[in-house]
């Protein structure tokens, strides 16, 4: 088991996360769908152990919350949200390949000196993602969608055992939407990493993606298969809306028949 979550509950000025079981085996992709504040980025950052549990038992890669040095297990996991991309925009200066190359650190920012290895791996990262032509252009100047694969990149540097994508299709164009999860795909396919796709749109749930976690107002409202999970029956009662899913080559669309859902 990768992931083994039993009975998690976090409480801050509100309640965040009620009681969540989850489970990841090793081999499994997962989708996570939710609306805004359902406690997705909530669940990662329990993961990462960035936020602690107010109950419930939380294992990692076979190891047991608060009986581990988190950090240790945090270089395990690779992350790439929002979040970080802004505390990139500090980092003025950084290169694409010193953006990549800082995952070998786990540092905002390079302020080691790479080996020669650590320099053909990123090149190798970046010519597999496809922004080899990023590597001298700084940071600051790249395209939300080029950000997002050089985060990836960055991330895969550790040579994570879980990756975990944080809506990373948010502000891309449908081009730059379509070329990123061509290469999430292909990362699932290659079943080195064991990604974990967070997403408001069930047109991102990928092939790969064979298992999805329905998570609603802080909890699990279902999880298992995702051709179980993606159905009109279920996602109209997940949305509280009338939802019609259709499927396409694999992948999802839906039609929503009331206003009130956020999901597309
Ligand atoms: N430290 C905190 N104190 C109080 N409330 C918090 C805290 N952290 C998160 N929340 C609240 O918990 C809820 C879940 O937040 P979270 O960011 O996990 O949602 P999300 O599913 O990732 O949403 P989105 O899709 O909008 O990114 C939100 O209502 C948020 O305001």
């Amino acid at each position: 088991m990768l992931i083994d979550i039993e009975g998690l509950t976090v409480t801050r000025s509100k309640p965040i996360l009620k009681d969540v079981n989850w489970q990841v085996k090793h081999g499994e992709h997962w989708a996570i769908l939710g609306m805004n504040g359902a406690g997705k980025t909530a669940l990662l950052n329990v993961i990462c152990g960035y936020q602690f549990p107010t109950k419930g038992s939380v294992r990692v890669l076979g190891e047991e919350f608060g009986q581990f040095p988190w950090q240790e297990l945090r270089k395990k996991i690779g992350w790439v949200s929002f979040s970080f991309s802004e505390q990139m925009h500090d980092q003025q200066q950084n290169i694409g390949l010193e953006v990549v190359l800082s995952g070998t650190f786990g540092s905002i920012g390079l302020h080691e000196h790479p080996g020669a290895e650590d320099m053909a791996r990123a090149k190798a990262i970046m010519n597999d993602l496809g922004v080899r032509y990023l590597e001298r252009q700084p940071y600051v100047h790249m395209s939300q969608g080029e950000k997002q694969r050089m985060l990836i990149g960055r991330a895969l540097m550790a040579d994570p055992e879980i990756l975990m994508l944080d809506e990373p299709c948010n502000g891309l164009d449908f081009f730059a939407k379509a070329q990123l999860l061509n290469k999430v795909e292909q990362l699932a396919e290659r079943q080195k990493t064991t990604i974990i796709y967070v997403t408001h749109q069930v047109d991102e749930i990928l092939p790969a993606f064979k298992q999805t976690l329905l998570l609603r107002d802080g909890e699990v409202f279902d999880a298992g298969r995702t051709k179980d999970m993606i159905t009109s029956e279920t996602l109209s009662t997940f949305c509280r809306a009338s939802i019609q899913v259709q499927q396409k080559n694999g992948r999802y669309m839906l039609e929503v028949e009331e206003e009130q859902t956020s999901l597309s």
